[in-house]
């Protein structure tokens, strides 16, 4: 017998949105592979057909629906005791039609944050991570220097409300009773707005405040292991394909690669460039954020490479 893996079950799968956000599941058959757990709708990919094609045959298959507008969103290689599978996963934007369990499946559309509750095969993890994680990642710039702490929180807080989910706290520059104040400050703020905040590399004040944490690739490096539990962000600046091994070794919940394009705040490191920037992800098991020189007009060229959005500092954050 050779110990060769066979090749895995090619599978598209449909992050399937409304424009509320809210995504559809559906439950798998009993009896069938995975069954009776909830799964993001799709299947396997006939011999000749593209992803696209075998996703847009699913979906009129189990829902009736056609989707309209498609882009990758992640690949999900796994190995169960019995099969394996490639989960090649797209998020679906737009399409026609309204679903309906046409195979007597039940369906639910759940908001993102929701998602996590719900049992799904245990490859879905990253799915469900890319599902429910926005497509911008703030970063924010140092406190400018005269500038009262209360009012860069207060300029936090109106990112948050005008709809910044996702931000990290990184202040190069503050001393450390600063640092301890402002992100104790900026932690209350991300809890009254429902946003969620990530603290640059301090892993205790972190645990202590309830944040996630996002950890410098030297420090992906040096830990080894996931410092939170599975309910605290835990994410990771990669610079190339070894830190994001790491990175995913690690058990990260997503990724920042880059500088992909070239930045005034790094002006001396070589970027990655676009074509590079989507050869490393393309086997990323887990969501990647493109940093780097980039905006908000940058997304749909970034998303189109398979990245889950983008991070900055410059291109996301207002002085005004
Ligand atoms: N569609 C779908 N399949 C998943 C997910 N997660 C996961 O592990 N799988 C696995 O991917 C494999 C193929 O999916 P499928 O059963 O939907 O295939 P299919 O629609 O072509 O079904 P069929 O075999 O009855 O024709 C199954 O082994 C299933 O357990 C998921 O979120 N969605
Ligand atoms: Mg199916």
């Amino acid at each position: 017998m050779s110990g060769a893996d066979p090749e895995p079950i090619h599978v598209a799968v449909g992050v399937i949105r409304q424009p509320d956000g809210r995504v559809l599941i559906a439950r798998r058959a009993e009896g069938s592979h995975q069954g009776g757990r909830w799964e993001y709708p799709g299947g396997k990919v006939e011999a000749g057909e593209t992803i696209r094609d075998a996703l847009t045959r699913e979906l009129h298959e189990e829902l009736g629906i056609r989707p309209l507008e498609l882009r990758p969103l992640i690949r999900v290689p796994w190995r169960y005791a019995d099969k394996s599978v490639l989960l090649d996963t797209w998020e679906v934007r737009r399409f026609a039609g309204t679903p309906s369990g046409r195979e007597g499946q039940p369906l639910r559309w759940v908001p993102p944050p929701e998602l996590a509750r719900y049992r799904f095969p245990a490859a879905n993890g990253p799915i469900t991570t890319a599902a429910a994680l926005p497509e911008t990642y703030l970063i924010t710039p140092d406190v400018p220097g005269g500038e009262r702490h209360s009012a860069f929180v207060e300029r936090l807080r109106r990112h948050m409300a005008g709809g910044a989910e996702l931000v990290q706290l990184r202040l190069p520059g503050a001393s450390a009773t600063a640092w301890r104040r402002i992100a104790a400050d900026a932690a209350q703020v991300a809890r009254e707005q429902g946003a969620r905040l990530l603290l640059n590399g301090d892993v205790a004040l972190a645990r202590e405040l309830g944040t996630g944490v996002h950890l410098p690739a030297a420090m992906v490096r040096a830990l080894g292991e996931r410092p939170l539990a599975a309910s605290s962000l835990v994410g990771a600046s990669c610079h190339d394909a070894r830190e994001l091994d790491q990175a995913v070794a690690l058990g990260a919940d997503f990724a920042v690669l880059g500088p992909v394009r070239p930045t005034a705040s790094h002006p001396d490191a070589t970027p990655l460039g676009d074509a590079q920037f989507q050869a490393l992800i393309a086997d990323v098991p887990i969501p990647v954020y493109a940093l780097g020189g980039l905006g908000p007009e940058d997304l749909p060229q970034l998303q189109g490479y398979r990245a889950q959005g983008i991070a900055a500092i410059r291109g996301l954050w207002r002085e005004a």
